[in-house]
């Protein structure tokens, strides 16, 4: 960034700077922008106003209002081609495991891309950039004595892995850095052809934001200033980006014009997106903390490369993930949990509800209670099907129906939903509608009647239920395996569970072996009475055999233990 240095900057801050740590500008930068003129301690800026060049596409008008942070406003989705929508998504820095902010990023705009296609109907062309080569790669490759190639490939994998496990869909095509090295560069060689960048002696390519004038910030809203770089800085002015770097010594690299290095962080989205859809972009994505600089960067880069005002039309920022209320999840503060490890505790179904039950602009924040309130209501949807299906069959008696009532709720449920996505994909209020639904469902449920051969109407239910399963798919949760609830169910609490059983069995078996009062006939027939108590008890020990609990009884005390998967005891449940 060029925020001149004022002198009033805080060393702390400025001192972000040379560490990588631009991501970090864009909320103060932000903040600075919303500010009067000349509030700002430390450092001076000049605010553009965002939005101020943007043009609305022409084409065809989607219904849809789409935030868009090139406006701070919700702007109506128009598309030059309907037939699809191009979709660039800046994907992971592979050099290790995915986290849980990551697949925040990751989950929330599966969820639109879903609601893109399967409530509007379009085609989507999604394009991810994977970053296989940058400073963190290098870094933890020589730590763990690894090729830089070798240990991207393997978290590339992990990273495909964790999604597909997290049901977010591949994108169209994935397109690593490293695979596009030519195309990089002569994608620099365009933009200094047209006058933007400068080799240095150094073997170094900076883009020259001055040239840029004021038409750099178009998303951060702040015009550069000078600022001040380094003494062994071969950059013109200290806001120049670099587009390509000489390789140092030891490090991976790739013969260029300007001699061996590789490429810049920005050039990478810029010149794939590029590759794919040219001069013109419907959607690029990516979480808040990339709107700068490297999404404003990119579009410096697209904007002089294709010699066009506007290279992508509508940039959509995922909010960060957070923990404690404050801190971004994030590798490097360490306060991260990776997907895998959320996954032993809790099913993708939850992380996704989690995910519904905010705009994704916003930031929320991890904790096991938001989780388990995602759950639970995973728990009241799956319930009020199981019912209405209960109902539907005859299993489930109650009074008359108010069957007008419930077709003109499913009704207006329905347009309910599609406004709440058509107005920059509302998914919480669009669970609160699904919700409201099934509490008028389930309320006429409840009603058991006395009335023997009463009035049915399952038809309504039937609606309903469908209704709610495809609302479900089309967000990507499924239901029909109740992973949810088993498999975030601690060992811990199955155990009690199991303890419960046994020791009510053994009460039962106590009681039924037991010698009855009395004599003759009347003792016989109490141990009549007593058998089937006795056949239930040992069917529930066969039945739990069959789930690996193997039931001993010695005299009249029983006990448990966990047969090991695949025993005999286990298959016959004996
Ligand atoms: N805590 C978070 N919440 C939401 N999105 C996040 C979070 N952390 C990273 N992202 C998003 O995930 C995507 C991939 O990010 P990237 O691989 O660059 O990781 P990163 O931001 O460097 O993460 P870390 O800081 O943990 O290393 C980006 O769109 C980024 O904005
Ligand atoms: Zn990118």
């Amino acid at each position: 960034m060029s925020l001149r240095r004022g002198p009033l900057l805080s060393p702390a801050l400025w001192g972000l700077r040379g560490a990588g740590h631009w991501r970090a500008l864009p909320v103060l930068a932000t903040l600075v922008c919303r500010r009067p003129a000349g509030w700002l301690p430390w450092a001076r800026c000049v605010c553009v106003g965002r939005g101020k060049e943007w043009r609305l596409p022409p084409g065809h008008d989607t219904g849809i209002q789409i935030y868009n942070s090139l406006t701070q406003r919700k702007d109506p989705l128009i598309l030059p081609r309907p037939e699809a929508i191009s979709w660039y998504s800046c994907g992971p820095t592979v050099y290790d495991h995915a986290h849980l902010g990551h697949a925040c990023s990751y989950v929330r705009f599966d969820i639109i891309r879903r609601i893109l296609t399967k409530v509007f109907g379009y085609n989507i062309v999604m394009v991810m950039g994977i970053t296989d080569v940058d400073d963190k790669i290098i870094r933890r490759a020589t730590e763990m004595d690894i090729s830089p190639s070798a240990l991207a490939r393997l978290y590339e994998e992990d990273f495909k892995l964790d999604m597909a496990t997290l049901k977010v869909l591949p994108p169209t095509v994935y397109m690593r850095v490293t695979d596009n090295i030519p195309h990089i560069i002569s994608f620099i060689e365009g933009i200094i052809s047209k006058g933007h960048a400068y080799s240095t002696m150094k073997g170094n390519v900076y883009f020259d934001l001055k040239s840029r004038g004021d038409k750099y910030g178009k998303l951060i809203g702040v015009v550069p200033e000078e600022g001040v770089e380094s003494d062994d800085s071969d950059k013109r002015h200290a806001s120049d980006f670099a587009l390509w770097k000489a390789a140092k010594p030891q490090e991976i690299f790739w013969a260029s014009p300007w001699g061996n290095g590789r490429p810049g962080w920005h050039i990478e989205c810029s010149t794939i997106s590029s590759l794919v859809f040219g001069s013109q972009l419907d959607i690029h994505t990516g979480g808040i903390d990339l709107a700068f600089p490297h999404h404003e960067n990119e579009i410096a880069q697209c904007e002089v490369y294709h010699q066009c005002k506007q290279w992508g039309n509508y940039f959509l920022h995922s909010g960060h993930l957070h923990v404690k209320g404050k801190e971004k999840m994030s590798k490097s503060l360490k306060n991260y949990i990776t997907i895998k490890d959320f996954l032993k505790k809790f099913s993708p179904d939850v992380f996704r509800m989690f995910c519904m039950l905010s705009n994704y602009r916003s930031a929320i924040d991890y904790s096991d209670d938001n989780m388990h309130e995602a759950k639970h209501h995973l728990i009241g949807i799956a319930s009020f099907i199981d019912d209405a299906n209960a109902y539907m069959k005859g299993q489930l008696v109650c009074d008359p129906i108010r069957e007008d009532l419930l077709w003109e709720r499913l009704t207006s449920t329905k347009i309910a939903i599609k406004a709440a996505f058509a107005d920059d994909f509302d998914t919480h209020r669009a669970v609160d509608a699904i919700m409201d639904l099934i509490q008028h469902g389930n309320r006429q449920l409840k009603a058991v009647t006395k009335e023997a051969n009463c009035p049915r109407s399952p038809a309504v239910y039937g609606a309903i239920v469908s209704y709610i399963e495809s609302f479900l798919d089309t967000v990507g949760i499924s239901l029909s395996s109740r992973q949810f609830i088993s498999e975030n169910r601690s060992s811990a609490t199955l155990h009690s569970v199991v303890d419960e059983l046994v020791q009510f069995r053994s009460k039962v078996r106590q009681y039924s072996l037991g010698a009855p009062e009395g004599t003759g006939t009347k003792r016989q027939q109490l141990l009549l009475e007593r058998e089937p108590l006795l056949q239930a008890c040992d069917s529930l020990r066969q039945n739990l055999a069959a789930y690996g609990i193997n039931i001993k009884d010695r005299s009249n005390i029983s006990t448990w233990e966990l047969l090991e998967p695949g025993t005999e005891e286990q298959k016959t449940g004996k």
